[in-house]
């Protein structure tokens, strides 16, 4: 059985810090992006290892098209073993090109904060903030649960090198495979102007050894 808002209101606040019932939004609760991300590097001349951003309050968090992101909940989430929590992220979010890659269950006993690894599919850079309503969550009451079944590996606190490890070093995208064409284009039509520069020269001082030839052979001084 899935709980009602009424009960997520009434009983919300023991499992999900901080809590407040007026973020109940129909029969799920709406979690915040969190004070930290982690975007993967954009193309191959950047060569930076990605950083786990630390965030103030709305601080933006840009991730440019094709790349992946690590986002994680401001809230932090403690499950009953009768409780199983299903997430996503909101569709204002995924209308912008985000897709969340990462799953959409929280275990019975799960305690910690939740982290979402999302993918920009779309054209455009989207822009995220933190504390920014992102996430929601809904919660199915497990008819028998027992602790012998519930999660017993400590939850999620933060984006450590191991997570990072996970995101391909660079990704690339549509967007860095057309700056470096860009790039290419622009250094091939620059080369192509000196050569015609330098062709003309060459063209014109063979000319002009040709014409004083000619020039002296006619009688010339
Ligand atoms: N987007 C998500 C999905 C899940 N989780 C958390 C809640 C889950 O209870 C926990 C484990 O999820 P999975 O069972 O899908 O993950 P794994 O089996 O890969 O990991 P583990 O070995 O930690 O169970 O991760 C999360 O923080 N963010």
């Amino acid at each position: 059985m899935f709980l009602s808002g009424k009960l997520i209101a009434e009983h919300g606040g023991g499992w999900i810090a901080p809590f407040a019932p007026q973020r109940v939004d129909c029969a799920a609760y709406t979690l915040r992006i969190g004070d930290e991300a982690f975007i993967s590097p954009e193309g191959r001349d950047t060569r930076k290892p990605g950083l786990v951003q630390r965030l103030g309050h709305k601080a933006a968090i840009v991730i440019p098209p094709g790349q992946f992101a690590y986002l994680t909940t401001r809230e932090f989430v403690t499950l009953p073993n009768d409780l199983l929590g299903f997430i996503n992220m909101k569709s204002t979010l995924k209308n912008s090109g985000l897709v969340n890659v990462s799953g959409f269950h929280v275990d019975p006993g799960y305690k910690g904060k939740l982290l979402f690894a999302v993918f920009n599919a779309g054209p455009q850079t989207v822009t995220v903030r933190c504390n920014q309503d992102a996430f929601l969550i809904w919660f199915a009451r497990l008819e028998g649960a027992t602790e012998q079944y519930a999660r017993q590996k400590p939850g999620f606190r933060e984006i450590d090198t191991t997570l990072m490890g996970l995101l391909p070093a660079e990704t690339a995208s549509l967007n860095s495979i057309n700056k470096r064409m860009d790039q290419i284009e622009r250094r091939i039509s620059y080369a192509f102007g000196i050569m015609t520069l330098a062709g003309g020269v060459a063209v014109a001082a063979v000319a002009g050894v040709i014409a004083s030839m000619a020039f002296k052979a006619l009688g010339g001084p």
